[in-house]
């Protein structure tokens, strides 16, 4: 597919820190191409990577980041599966994100209200774009082939309106969720899968290298005008014989 990298490193450890000058490379360019960078986060893995690797570099200036979730849990913040709580606590406890930057759920509203005011939220950082276009999108992958909570074979797929979707019948827990819709995660300047670990070889292959039937969520993302990369580790893409990159920690992406 045109357009797509995918980069593989011999482990996280090695990827980590090449995620983490992606970020700040996308966020260099962004701030002086408008003023600003809009990043997307997901949960998961990804949490812990990003609350390690982005604090430890040097110099780093989140005063001009406005940060959003590419899905979020329907939970209250200190319950453990909240996204917005563990990054709190893991990254942006540790960074100059200012408050108002980081956009959130309100987690005491039911499920569609809650897809609503975010919605709402969204629409007012991104007051100019009809879909919102953010300069990064980091997005993960369940073994299931499901990225953001956009799982297989879920009407939300269909999606071609809405900014921000409820969702209440999850496969994964907690059920209730928000989630970009995929018009959202297509509009954007540069989107980064990571995937690491054996467990998502079987997935990786078929959603990168194509299977019958349906297309995997994960495989419906396609930028429209942006950037693709997937950044995996060895044991991920133990399956995959498409054309690959092999980087290491000194890469610059
Ligand atoms: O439930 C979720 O899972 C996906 C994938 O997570 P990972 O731990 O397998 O990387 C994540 O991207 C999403 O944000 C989260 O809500």
């Amino acid at each position: 597919m045109a357009g797509r990298r995918i980069v593989v490193f011999p482990s996280s450890v090695e990827l980590g820190p090449v995620l983490a000058r992606l970020v700040t490379s996308r966020a260099e360019k962004a701030i002086a191409s408008h003023g600003r960078f809009t990043l997307g986060l997901s949960g998961g893995s990804l949490v812990s990577m990003l609350g390690k690797e982005l604090p430890a570099l040097p110099e780093l200036d989140c005063s001009k980041w406005v940060v959003g979730f590419c899905d979020e849990r329907l939970v209250s913040f200190d319950d453990p599966e909240s996204t917005y709580g563990l990054y709190k606590s893991k990254l942006f406890s540790k960074v100059n994100i200012p408050d108002s930057g980081i956009l959130t759920i309100d987690s005491s509203l039911p499920v569609s209200e809650c897809a609503e005011d975010y919605t709402r939220k969204l629409k007012e950082a991104f007051p100019d774009d009809h879909f919102p276009v953010f300069d990064l999108l980091l997005l993960g992958m369940g073994p299931d082939g499901h990225t953001c909570s956009l799982f297989p074979d879920h009407p939300l797929l269909e999606e071609t309106t809405k900014i921000v979707a409820p969702i209440s019948d999850s496969p994964k827990p907690p059920p209730q969720r928000v989630t970009m819709t995929l018009p959202v995660v297509n509009a954007a300047r540069c989107v980064a899968f990571v995937s690491t670990g054996g467990s998502k070889a079987p997935i990786l292959k078929e959603v990168l290298e194509g299977r019958e039937g349906p297309e995997f969520p994960a495989a419906r993302v396609v930028p429209t005008n942006g950037e693709l990369f997937w950044l995996v580790d060895d044991p991920a893409a133990a399956s995959l014989t498409t054309q690959v990159e092999r980087l290491s920690s000194g890469a610059k992406l």
